[in-house]
């Protein structure tokens, strides 16, 4: 992010009612002590918090960050002890708090106690973005660590407005937000409502999601390119297009390994398939189809989450008439015969892509990525946050700035 955007994002926050301005490590790693000062600047009475995550040297950096504007000072907790104490006196000699932070402390609760009495003034409980990515939540640790310790509390890690309300009840004084927030297409009104159900926790009743409904529903909620970019680029098949416009399936695979002309197995996989699931298909010949309308209704009555071929399918008219996400490498006339070979459930190869049973498949306009199933929630998560983040580069662009303005590609490329 650069200070620039940081600065507007922060004003639009302001608007929607936030109280305190966090400058998070990325910035300050990019802008150095310029991104505090630029930021004391612009919001003489807000509090500003310096995430400069302190490992060593505590006096020099709490120092440079409270010189330059910031209230609020971060030290890891995992920080020796002479690292701390030397931080506090700082703190105290410049007149800022030092908050200590217990992302991946290996035992948050009793480096929490140590922490207060050492006499930190703020203790924050941190599950950091990628820790988040695997299904970590900060909001378990603050009933515990806030009824241990004097300090005030601050909770943070992807937090939203059921989770930061679930944090104050819990015994939180500070909640820190970000991406829920400033990767919003609308930021004022993301902070608003945070700041509405920090105001009244109890009106936000928090449900613990299943996991699969949760990765279902990130899934559906994303696209396959927000996905594929979540992936590092991997995961897309090759040549598999949709059969039907403005089409979306997620499901868990069921595979089906088959061979040219023989129809047997892809459609016994129909019998088989539990409701929800996506029947992935190689047959590898474009030109006989193991796919058509009957299969495709016949999908549709079970409950069938969609069906991706590599390889060819017929009767396009009823496939598009029924409605079931139909994907394949192409469209022909005729169909081979029912002759037996093949397996259900093997390991198979799909528009370039391993895929076996459980994979998560996600297919829309764009066409079709694989998600191994032991990596499903988290690439679900990361690609929700890809997603968030392409929603505020749009609301940018709309406002009149082309793309590569606002990323400062030229920047950003990388240096010889
Ligand atoms: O501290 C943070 C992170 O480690 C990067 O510096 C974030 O500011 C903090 O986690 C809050 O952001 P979200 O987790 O996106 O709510």
């Amino acid at each position: 992010m650069e200070i620039d955007r940081a600065v507007q994002i922060a004003k639009e926050a302001v608007k929607g009612g936030i109280d305190w301005i966090e400058i998070g490590t990325p910035l300050i790693k990019s802008e150095g002590m310029d991104a505090i000062r630029t930021l004391r600047k612009n919001f003489p009475e807000h509090t500003i918090v310096a995430d400069m995550k302190i490992a060593d040297t505590g006096s020099l950096e709490v120092e440079m960050a409270a010189k330059a504007g910031a209230d609020i000072v971060m030290v890891m907790a995992t920080a020796d002890d002479s690292t701390i104490k030397d931080a506090l006196l700082a703190a105290q000699k410049y007149g800022v708090r030092l908050m200590a932070d217990l992302i991946s402390t290996p035992k948050p609760v009793q480096r929490a106690v140590e922490l207060d009495r050492i006499g930190v003034d703020i203790i924050n409980i941190h599950m950091g973005i990628d820790q988040q990515m695997t299904g970590k939540t900060p909001v378990d640790l603050v009933f515990e660590v806030a009824s241990k310790t004097r300090a005030d509390i601050a909770v943070a890690g992807g937090l939203d407005e059921q989770t930061a309300a679930r944090s104050v009840e819990a015994g939180a004084d500070i909640v820190i937000v970000g991406g829920n927030i400033i990767r919003s297409d609308n930021v004022t009104e993301a902070s608003k409502k945070i700041r509405r159900s920090v105001d009244n926790p109890q009106l936000k009743q928090a449900k613990t999601p299943d996991m699969d409904e949760e990765i279902h529903k990130l899934f559906m909620e994303t696209s396959t390119p927000n996905i594929s970019d979540a992936m590092h680029r991997q995961g897309a098949m090759k040549n598999i297009k949709p059969m039907l416009n403005d089409t979306k399936m997620v499901g868990p695979a069921i595979t089906v390994q088959t061979f040219e002309g023989d129809w047997a197995k892809t459609v016994e996989a129909i019998d088989e398939a539990k409701e929800g699931d996506v029947i992935v298909i190689y047959n590898a010949s474009p030109h006989i189809a193991p796919w058509g309308g009957l299969a495709t209704l016949s999908s549709l009555n079970r409950g069938i989450a969609g069906i991706v071929i590599d390889g060819a399918v017929r009767d396009i008219e009823e496939i598009r008439k029924i409605g079931l996400p139909v994907f394949a490498t192409s469209n022909v006339p005729n169909a081979g015969d029912p002759k037996g070979f093949g397996e259900v459930n093997a390991l198979i190869n799909c528009g370039g892509q391993k895929v076996k049973p459980g994979d998560y498949i996600i297919g829309d306009d764009n066409g079709v990525v694989v998600v191994p199933a032991e990596r499903a929630y988290e690439i679900a998560r990361r690609a929700k946050e890809v997603q968030k983040t392409e929603e505020r580069l749009f609301d940018e662009i709309r406002r009149g700035r082309t793309l590569s303005e606002i990323i400062k590609l030229k920047k950003w490329e990388k240096q010889k």
